[in-house]
């Protein structure tokens, strides 16, 4: 059983009828309340509704078999209010103190900003205004991503924030650092003296990241045509997986030891130039195609609220380089894409060749070992090895995975990724999310291929929907000498 603080807690929950509101948090809320969590939650945006039918808007969303609804339900309130309008703050302030006392929230709050980017520094600037960021506990902001457009445009906005929150009370959420699989990363580095002797240049050939979606843009092409793929998905969560396989060992496992060390590889990725940009990324959009149950899929630029002569990636590949002593020379390479032939998030170390390999006259291909994080939507680790074929000489060899799986009934007793994350804020733990200066470098790394892209006018490769990319993508690794892995799986 997971332990939860039982600290109380008033959320004011901003964006509360937008996506991932109804498709993540009301879920995960609930689940906490379950854990019984303490906390009631004022949800807030633009659009009508009474309590009861915010109540409606939240049952709907919760999964078919959830029972208990009513009690939990009953916390939630909804509050018309426009960020940009500061007197629609002031009229809280009297509700969220009738709310804390009913509850014993003991002035403990969160403010969750579960909207578009460009509505985050208002928020902040109008909660500190009206005084609802002054309150007898602690306060903690919650804040979605992308955090900025660019470096400068995340600068600012940091600068802002910084008015009304302290670094210590921003929560700049990043769920895939609340993944199961991905906090195993960790684990399965520090706590496993073997594979701290080989995980370095030496016995690494190269790094594979692969996060692939099936769905395409969604009803969010709004923001995901104004942002693509490199800022959805490479700035974030990908630098963030990156960076748990490339780090030093920290000396402890406090918050901001782990979180030196993430910087420290993101200061040492190499960034992109006009020289380089065109050998190290593939940018591609997807046209029209089948899915794999055999559904006819629109082109991006098809989809509504695409711009018809719309240039923005919807799948990215890149090489990165990080230039320190344990990983020179080593590629990491990373994908992503949206209408791809598989969901999954899967990260394949693939070690060096042998030195010398006796087993020439083999009839099998002696492969390389390979240890795979299936991270989703499989969870688990499988290490490829090297045996002896049953019965036949010697020389001749068979590959086997050794596996762990975590089991499907302990997955789905456990927190998902922004269960955990939200329990994680309001036990006051910052460990799994993005501090400042993981932004910051992040950014400059995204900056250089951003920049470098538009000088060298780096064209968009098209990709079928439902293929794993454009063919670019793999010609990027095979002028290395390397080939993606085809997505694994552990049955
Ligand atoms: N959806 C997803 O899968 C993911 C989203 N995110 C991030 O989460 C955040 C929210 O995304 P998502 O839920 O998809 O976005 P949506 O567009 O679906 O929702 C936006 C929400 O903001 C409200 N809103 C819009 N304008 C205003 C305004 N002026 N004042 C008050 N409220 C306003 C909308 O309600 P109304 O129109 O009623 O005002 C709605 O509730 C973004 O930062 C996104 O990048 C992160 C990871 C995944
Ligand atoms: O942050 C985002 O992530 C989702 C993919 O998340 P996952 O947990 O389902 O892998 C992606 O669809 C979305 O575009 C992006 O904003």
């Amino acid at each position: 059983m997971i332990e939860t603080s039982k600290e109380p807690v008033l959320i004011f929950l901003f964006g509360a009828t937008g996506d991932l509101a109804r498709r993540k948090l009301y879920s995960a809320l609930y689940r906490l309340y379950k854990r019984d969590q303490e906390f009631a939650v004022i949800g807030l945006a633009r659009r009508a509704h009474t309590d009861e039918t915010y109540r409606d808007l939240i049952n709907d969303s919760l999964p078919s078999e959830v029972g208990q609804r009513q009690h939990f339900l009953e916390r939630f309130y909804y509050r018309r209010l426009d960020i940009t309008r500061p007197e629609n703050f002031a009229t809280l302030k009297s509700f969220s103190d009738e709310l804390n006392e009913r509850y014993q929230l003991k002035g403990n709050r969160i403010f969750y900003l579960s909207l578009a980017p460009a509505y985050f520094a208002e928020a902040a600037k109008n909660l500190k205004k009206s005084g609802l960021s002054t309150t007898s506990g602690w306060k903690r902001l919650v804040i979605e991503k992308p955090f900025g457009h660019d470096l400068k445009s995340s600068k600012e906005l940091n600068e802002s924030l910084l008015h009304a929150f302290s670094e210590e009370e921003i929560f700049r959420i990043d769920h895939y650092l609340g993944k199961e699989m991905v906090q195993n990363i960790e684990v399965l580095r520090f706590a496993n003296p073997i594979f701290e002797a080989i995980w370095n240049r030496r016995y690494i050939s190269n790094v594979q990241i692969t996060l692939s979606e099936t769905l395409g843009v969604g009803d969010r092409a709004n923001y995901y045509d104004q942002t693509g793929a490199l800022l959805d998905m490479v700035q974030n969560h990908i630098m963030q997986l990156l960076t748990l396989i490339a780090m030093e060992p920290p000396t402890q496992l406090e918050t901001d030891d782990l979180r030196y060390e993430k910087v420290k590889v993101l200061k040492a990725i190499r960034p992109m130039n006009i020289h380089n940009i065109a050998e190290e990324i593939v940018r591609g959009q997807y046209t029209r195609g089948i899915s794999p149950k055999r559904e006819k899929m629109r082109a991006y630029l098809n989809e509504d609220n695409v711009r018809s002569d719309s240039d923005t990636e919807t799948f990215v590949a890149s090489r990165f380089q990080i230039d320190n002593y344990r990983w020179q020379g080593v590629p990491f390479y990373v994908r992503t894409g949206k209408r791809m032939a598989e969901k999954a998030t899967q990260i394949v170390i693939q070690f060096r060749k042998l030195p010398k390999n006796p087993y020439f006259h083999n009839v099998n291909h002696v492969g390389p070992n390979l240890l795979v994080i299936y991270i989703s939507p499989d969870e688990g680790l499988s290490l490829k090895l090297n045996v002896k074929a049953n019965g036949e000489a010697g020389s001749n060899t068979v590959p086997i995975s050794l596996k762990f799986r975590n089991n499907e009934l302990a997955m789905e007793n456990m927190q998902d990724a922004y269960e955990r994350l939200i329990a994680d804020c309001i036990k006051g733990d910052s460990t799994n999310f993005t501090r400042w200066d993981e932004v910051l470098y992040s950014w400059g790394i995204i900056d250089s291929i951003v920049d470098s892209c538009k000088k060298r006018h780096v064209p968009i490769d098209y990709y079928e929907a439902g293929s794993m990319g454009p063919s670019t993508a793999d010609e990027l690794l095979e002028k290395h000498g390397h080939h993606w892995w085809p997505i694994m799986h552990m049955e």
